[in-house]
């Protein structure tokens, strides 16, 4: 991992420039540098992509913006792209280990031999170049959700997954006893990282069926409404989904939404009111939160 760094790019005001330095070492950054890019001071940070995901990425890039406007200045402009990838795709799988999450899964990476006995749902991935490893507060908020909703006496159940990543949330539904997964993603990486997520778990193609693109292409994909859905996407893409999501809905069904910082669970929350979901709790880790909803 030692030669590959997210770079953070921030461009903004000079009269920002020490609030930018004091934003970025406190999200963890290491050797920030400056320089003058026309009227605008340009500054550079770097951090490992074992401190911080494209989620976490985002959260800085808003927290940035509200730096600037509680000090009445223009909203600075963050850009970030991993340096080095190529060394990246491999050399972080050392770092990943099998974690226990909740109460009944255990996320195992591809590579290591599978345990031989565990009391808990052992779920195999290789993300790939995919979000989903589980390590994630946000990916793990909707894995403990989803333990609550399946796995019951239900029989039947189906679930979509917007936004599936690696294919983490739709192979757990699966695991947890789902009957069959709707899942999509716009990235055609992550649909790859699920199908092969889904055979690493030895899942029918048939059981958790996944395509590319978002909740349009769903609609497509599933014949009826479905019983749940998972949404772990950033809240500004979310607010967009929430209307569509009444297409695949039915009176019953409940979703588990995270991706959304605690300052965001506000619109977030009146917006999934707005569009007739009840929320029924709301989870926190860290600065993340998770909404459960119910349609009745
Ligand atoms: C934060 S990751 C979540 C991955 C995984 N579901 C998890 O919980 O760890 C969000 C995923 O949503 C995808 N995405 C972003 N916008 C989307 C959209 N409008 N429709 C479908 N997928 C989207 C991204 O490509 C990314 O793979």
């Amino acid at each position: 991992m030692a030669n590959t760094w997210w770079e953070i790019q921030v461009l903004g005001d000079p009269a920002l420039e020490d609030v930018i330095f004091w934003r970025l070492e406190k999200f963890g950054c290491r050797g920030t540098s400056s320089e003058v890019k026309g009227h605008s001071s340009l500054v550079c940070a770097y951090l490992s992509p074992l401190d911080a995901n494209l989620l976490d990425l985002a959260a800085l890039s808003l927290w940035l913006r509200q730096d600037a406007l509680m000090v009445g200045l223009a909203m600075p402009m963050t850009h970030w792209h991993l340096i080095d990838e190529e060394d990246w795709s491999s050399s972080w799988k050392q770092y990943w280990q099998p974690q226990e999450v909740g109460d009944r899964l255990l996320v195992y990476p591809a590579w290591l031999p599978p345990p031989e006995q565990s009391e808990r749902h052992t779920l195999r991935l290789d993300p790939g170049a995919a979000f989903g490893t589980g390590t994630h507060q946000t990916t793990q908020l909707c894995l403990e959700s989803l333990e609550m909703r399946l796995g019951g006496e239900q029989e039947g159940v189906t679930v979509a997954d917007i936004g599936c990543g690696s294919g983490i949330l739709s192979i757990a539904s699966v695991l947890l006893g789902a009957e069959k997964v709707y899942s999509v993603d716009i990235d055609p990486m992550a649909v790859r990282a699920t199908r092969s997520n889904r055979e690493l778990n030895k899942i029918s193609p048939q059981r958790l069926i996944v395509e590319q693109g978002s909740i349009d292409r769903l609609i497509k994909m599933s014949d009826e409404p479905v019983d749940g859905i998972l949404c772990n996407i950033l809240a500004e893409v979310i607010i967009d989904l929430i209307p569509q999501m009444t297409a695949i809905a039915k009176p019953s069904s409940w979703g588990i939404i995270s991706g959304v910082l605690l300052e965001q669970a506000k619109p977030i929350a009146d917006t999934l009111e707005q569009h007739d979901w009840i929320v029924a709790t709301l989870w926190r880790r860290q600065e993340w939160c998770c909404f459960n909803i119910r349609r009745s």
